[in-house]
């Protein structure tokens, strides 16, 4: 009976594989849509707004300093696809008063209307041991990344619930599926950015309104040249487990994820004898069973490591497609093997880099 049932599972698995993508699916439009990214200046956030803006977008760049800004600004309208497109700046800071935050989004939406999609892309990084990094970088972490993100959300949900329109995207980070040597300040601010996620998905998935959470590997910004300067060795050797992504793929990745579902593609569900809507695909939900959905994902990954760490630690994420869930069952146990090897080659690392450290002790004792 067990046999049988396992059988199935695979058959089914497979048959979603066969029936590949013919037809390719088409995403939801951006052009018109008005679109806040904060940490908008630089690095993701710049190449995301990049990325909106060259599919016809309305965009808001929300950081402090305003000569990056303007920069971004000049850089982003290059992309411009049609006369009305308009590309707005505001400078401030998103993680110290919650009512100015409310201020500039009012601001924003009285220029560009409501805002369709938020990113909350703005964050910064401190790498160093649990007892060398000053106590004040833990609490600039946590208001940066963490409340530097509940702050912008909070402006925008309102409306958002109203319209039944909106999307909202969190960057958290590899290092925010897992901890890591040297990323005690930052890992637990981008974990608290998950819990925050799955909590707002769940209150507001009835409004229409979707999550998606991002977790980019290391990826060759202005913000990652600044970590590097102070990242201890062991990090360093950890961190490149995983290669160094461009901001440009990293963008493009995220804004595919948060308007557009991997559920069924329109052959899939032909297959399934499914009807389809263009822009709609069919996703699972579980309460509903199969039905069209216009949601994007709320997992966000890049590369193998990415695929793997974000099926391996789904935990109770909601999950957008009946492809996505049948991937994590089958694959939940082979990923936990391949991460015990990680697990086992990080300790490797960390206890190579402490011998190699206490090597020149030794001798000045013998000395
Ligand atoms: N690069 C990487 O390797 C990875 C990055 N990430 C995450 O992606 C996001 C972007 O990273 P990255 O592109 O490297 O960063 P950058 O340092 O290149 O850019 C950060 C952006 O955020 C803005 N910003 C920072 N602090 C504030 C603040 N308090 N208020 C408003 N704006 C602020 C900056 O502008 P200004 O300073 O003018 O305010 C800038 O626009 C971050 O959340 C980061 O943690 C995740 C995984 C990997
Ligand atoms: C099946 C299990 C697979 C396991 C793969 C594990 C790979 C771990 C590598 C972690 C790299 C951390 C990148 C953090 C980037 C970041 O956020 C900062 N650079 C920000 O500036």
């Amino acid at each position: 009976m067990l046999l049988l049932a396992a059988a199935g599972l695979v058959a089914f698995v497979l048959l979603l594989y066969m029936v590949s993508p013919l037809i390719s699916p088409k995403p939801l439009a951006l052009p018109g849509a008005h679109v806040v990214v904060t940490g908008g200046s630089s690095g993701i956030g710049k190449c995301i707004a990049i990325e909106c803006y060259k599919q016809g977008a309305f965009i808001t760049l929300v950081a402090r300093n305003e000569d990056k800004l303007l920069q971004a600004k000049k850089e982003i309208e290059k992309y411009s696809i049609n006369d009305k497109q308009v590309v707005l700046c505001i400078s401030v800071d998103v993680s110290q008063d919650y009512n100015q935050v409310e201020n500039v989004i009012k601001q924003a939406q009285e220029k560009l209307g409501p805002v369709d999609m938020l990113v909350n892309c703005a964050g910064t990084s401190k790498s160093g041991k649990f007892e060398e990094l000053e106590v004040s970088s833990f609490e600039k972490l946590m208001s940066i990344n963490y409340l530097g993100s509940v702050y912008p959300s909070r402006a925008v949900i309102t409306t958002m619930k109203e319209r039944r329109v909106g999307r909202i995207v969190f960057v958290s980070s590899q290092a925010g599926q897992l901890g890591l040597f040297g990323f005690t300040a930052y890992s637990s601010s981008k974990f608290a950015i998950r819990g925050l996620a799955e909590a707002l998905q769940m209150e507001v998935k009835p409004y229409n309104v979707y999550v998606t959470v991002a977790y980019p590997p290391d990826t060759d910004t202005p913000g990652l040249a600044e970590e590097n300067k102070t990242k201890p060795l062991e990090t360093r050797l950890i961190s490149e487990t995983t290669a160094v992504c461009k901001p440009e793929q990293v963008a493009k990745q995220i804004v595919k994820d948060a308007i557009e579902s991997r559920g069924l593609n329109s052959h899939q569900a032909w297959c399934l004898g499914l009807r389809t809507e263009p822009g709609l695909r069919p996703c699972f939900i579980p309460s509903h069973g199969l039905r069209p959905s216009k949601q994007g994902n709320f997992n966000s990954s890049i590369g193998s490591d990415g695929y793997m760490l974000s099926s391996l630690t789904c935990g109770m994420a909601p999950v957008t497609s009946i492809t996505e869930g049948l991937q994590q069952v089958v694959t939940m146990g082979l990923f936990r093997t391949i991460a015990l090897f990680y697990l086992g080659s990080f300790d490797n690392i960390i206890r190579r880099c402490m011998v190699q450290k206490r090597k020149p002790e030794v001798g000045d004792k013998t000395a």
